[in-house]
């Protein structure tokens, strides 16, 4: 069921048979790109994560940010139908121990957050939960996930 607040974000685009044919991509996007949708998204997202690791994430210091990103952003060009993705994160960014919150616009098959979780094992970094503005739940992700992720929206 899609969160009650919701209804104050401007939702998603959809692509029909982007990046291939019978897939309907749903882009985030306008929903970021509009200041008061934005602002609803964030908050929600974060009322959400204080309600559940309440002191860990309303600490004085705040939270700050780790990106993990697919190796093609770092190139100049790439094919933009190519499935076939990696991620990677620097090193040093998280020490042993660090507890993390993951952040994707999107849950489909669950396989890039799972590869973003095993990078934070390598590291010795604790996935305290992963949130995501959408959810595609006939692609069941969550089922591949350890921790049940929390979406704001979910399509089928
Ligand atoms: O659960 P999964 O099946 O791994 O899919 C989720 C990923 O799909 C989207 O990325 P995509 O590479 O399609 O496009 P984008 O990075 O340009 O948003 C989205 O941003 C997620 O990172
Ligand atoms: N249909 C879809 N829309 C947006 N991102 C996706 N990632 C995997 N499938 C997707």
């Amino acid at each position: 069921m899609a969160h009650p607040g919701c209804s104050r974000w401007r939702r998603t685009r959809g692509f029909p048979a982007l990046p291939i044919p019978g897939v309907l991509f749903r882009d985030v996007l306008p929903g970021l790109e509009d200041p008061d949708s934005f602002r609803t998204c964030i908050s929600l997202l974060a009322n959400h994560l204080r309600k559940t690791h309440g002191a860990k994430i309303d600490s004085e210091r705040g939270v700050g940010c780790v990106l993990i990103r697919k190796r093609a952003h770092r190139v100049a060009s790439y094919t933009l139908q190519n499935r076939q993705a990696e991620l990677a994160i620097q090193k040093d960014t998280l020490e042993p121990g660090q507890e993390v919150v993951i952040v994707d616009d999107l849950l489909a098959t669950g396989g890039t957050t799972c590869a973003a979780a095993e990078l934070l094992g390598q590291l010795q970094a604790e996935a305290l939960e992963c949130v995501s503005l959408v959810e595609l739940t006939s692609l069941k992700g969550r089922e591949k996930l350890r921790a049940v992720p929390f979406s704001l929206l979910q399509y089928e």
